[in-house]
Parts: C-alpha cells; structure tokens; sequence
C-alpha cells in the first residue's frame, strides 16, 4: 500500500561513515496490538531527526524503544554495532544516560529549584533520594548554571520548578538532558504541551545543540511545518509502519496525507503550530539556523 512513499525513502542519501544506529526488524507488541512493526531505519550521522505520524502512530513507542524505557518484543537495536536490547544492570544505565530523553510534560520535581533539577540530570541511574542529600558538587552547580546560561534562563536558577512557565520548564529539561553528556537527545513530543513563541525557543535550542555539539536528535513531532523547519530528515509513521523516510522537501501535502491517513480534505494547517522562525522576540535562542532559514 505505500511503496510509492517507500520508493522515496530509497533515493535518500545517507552518509557513508560508520552506522550510529541501526534498528533491524524491530517490533513491539501490546498484547494484541502492534504499535511498531517489524521497522527498520539507520541512522549513520549525527542528524536531527523528526518523526511524525498521526495520534497512535507509533512514535513514541519508538523512541522509549532506543533507550529501553519500553522494551521491544523483538528486532535489534544497535549502536556503533553493540547490541542495546541485550544491556543489562549499569551497562544499561550508562546506556541511558548516553540517550537523554525530553518528554512532552518535562518531568521536573515542581518544588525542587530550577539548578537542583539540572544537576539530577548527573545522577541518571542512582536514586532521587540521594541527590536530595547534597551530592553535588561545585563542578555540578558550575556545569548546570553553564547550561542554563546555554538555554537562556541562568536568571531563574534559583526559583523553583513549579514557577517557571511551560517553555522555561521545557528548557530546563534540556539543560537537565545535557548534564548527561549524552550522545544522542530523544524528545517526545517536547513542543506539544506549548505556544508557538515558546515552541519555537525550544526546538531552537535542540537544534542548537544537534549543531554546535554534532549530537544526534531524534524528535516525535505533531506537526509538519515544524518538522520541515528543523529537521535534517523526516520519518512518517502509519500504524506502526514507517512510510516515509527522506528530505523534509519530500514531504509534500500528498505524502504527508498518506502518512496520517488523510483524504482530500486533509489540511496542513491542521497539523500547524504557525512557528514563524523570524518572529520569536523572545529571550536568548543561541542564535541558531534552521535548514529552512539556511537554504532561503
Ligand atoms: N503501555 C502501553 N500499553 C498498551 N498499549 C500501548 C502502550 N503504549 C502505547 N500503546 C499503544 O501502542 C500504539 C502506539 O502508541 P504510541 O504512544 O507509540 O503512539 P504515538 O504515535 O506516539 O501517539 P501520540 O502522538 O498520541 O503520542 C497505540 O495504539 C497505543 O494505544
């Protein structure tokens, strides 16, 4: 049914280096339901990834996947050739802690300062409770307020989580995402819960860091204009099949309708978070380009 859309996929030219990630056959089952079927993609430079598809699609499914919060049913995931699927104990969890993961809803401790969140991101793999007992260190503070100063909110360090808005929250979250050092950063749905001002400072700033630290960014995405702004490539989910994989300016409106599953009435709009990379105003967005501003 979607080998037109495929066939597109295989004029994509990906780099000849060594392969980063590759996902063979990789499956995940929920008892009866299959939300990712037997996929398979490589990821062979560090490139900023966008994957969309409607409500159900899969995408999450996928990226919990990559760093083992969901475990898959069957297939290999690997990484410069190791085998993730098979990490177990602190192999995992160093695992982890190289694929940093931004969720939809950030996942900060409301009540805990803004510095002190960043600096959890250094204990990926120990208990919450120790961090509360004093753990850190001055190299930790010095680093978390280095990278709040990177996503342009060192000036809330000290408030507490609960007091910043969504987007401030979110960056955050990324700042907490870096203290890992991570090889890859997984955000999952990381705009979906903001305003398009907001929305467009974040995905700057995980641009900027797929940019400035030639870091992988694999990103679940609700919207097409959004994907084609700041993705390097695009992966469209349908029911737990990849049908499209290619160049954001392969994703036309009749791509695009096939990947949600649209008939002719399907509108882009609908599927538009109106981000206007010119029109921020906002705070520090480190000064990124985007592809789109790039190639115009
Ligand atoms: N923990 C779970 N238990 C049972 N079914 C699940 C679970 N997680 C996901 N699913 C199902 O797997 C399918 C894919 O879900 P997934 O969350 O990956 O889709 P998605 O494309 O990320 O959707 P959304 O954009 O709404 O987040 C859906 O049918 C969903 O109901």
């Amino acid at each position: 049914m979607f080998k037109w859309l495929l066939s597109a996929s295989n004029k994509v030219k990906h780099g000849q280096g060594c392969r980063v990630i590759q996902f063979q056959n990789v499956t995940k089952t929920f008892g009866s339901r299959t939300a990712v079927n037997k996929v398979s993609f490589n990821i062979d430079k560090p490139q900023m990834v966008g994957i969309i598809g409607r409500s159900g699609a899969g995408k999450s499914t996928l990226l919990r996947m990559i760093n083992r919060l969901t475990p898959a049913t069957s297939g290999q995931i690997l990484f410069n050739d190791r085998d993730i699927l098979s990490l177990k104990g602190a192999m995992m969890r160093r695992w982890q802690r190289d694929c940093a993961m931004v969720f939809q809803q950030f996942n900060l401790v409301p009540r805990l300062d803004v510095v002190t969140n960043v600096m959890l991101g250094r204990l990926n793999g120990h208990g919450t409770l120790k961090s509360l007992f004093n753990v850190f260190g001055q190299d930790d503070v010095n680093a978390a307020l280095a990278n709040l100063d990177r996503l342009g909110i060192a000036q809330e360090a000290t408030k507490r989580a609960e007091e910043l808005s969504g987007g401030q929250q979110q960056r955050v979250a990324i700042a907490r995402a870096l203290m890992q050092d991570p090889h890859m950063v997984l955000a999952d749905e990381p705009i979906a819960s903001l305003d398009p001002m907001n929305a467009k400072i974040v995905m700057d700033a995980l641009r900027e860091i797929h940019e400035r630290d030639n870091k992988i960014v694999i990103c679940n995405l609700h919207t097409l204009d959004t994907a084609r702004t700041y993705c390097d490539r695009v992966i469209g989910m349908r029911d737990g099949y990849i049908v499209f994989d290619g160049a954001p300016s392969a994703l036309t409106t009749d791509v695009a309708r096939e990947i949600y599953g649209a008939d002719e009435s399907f509108n882009e709009a609908a599927t538009s978070t109106a981000i206007d990379a010119g029109s921020s105003g906002t705070t520090k967005s480190a000064g990124v380009v985007t592809p789109a501003a790039a190639a115009g």
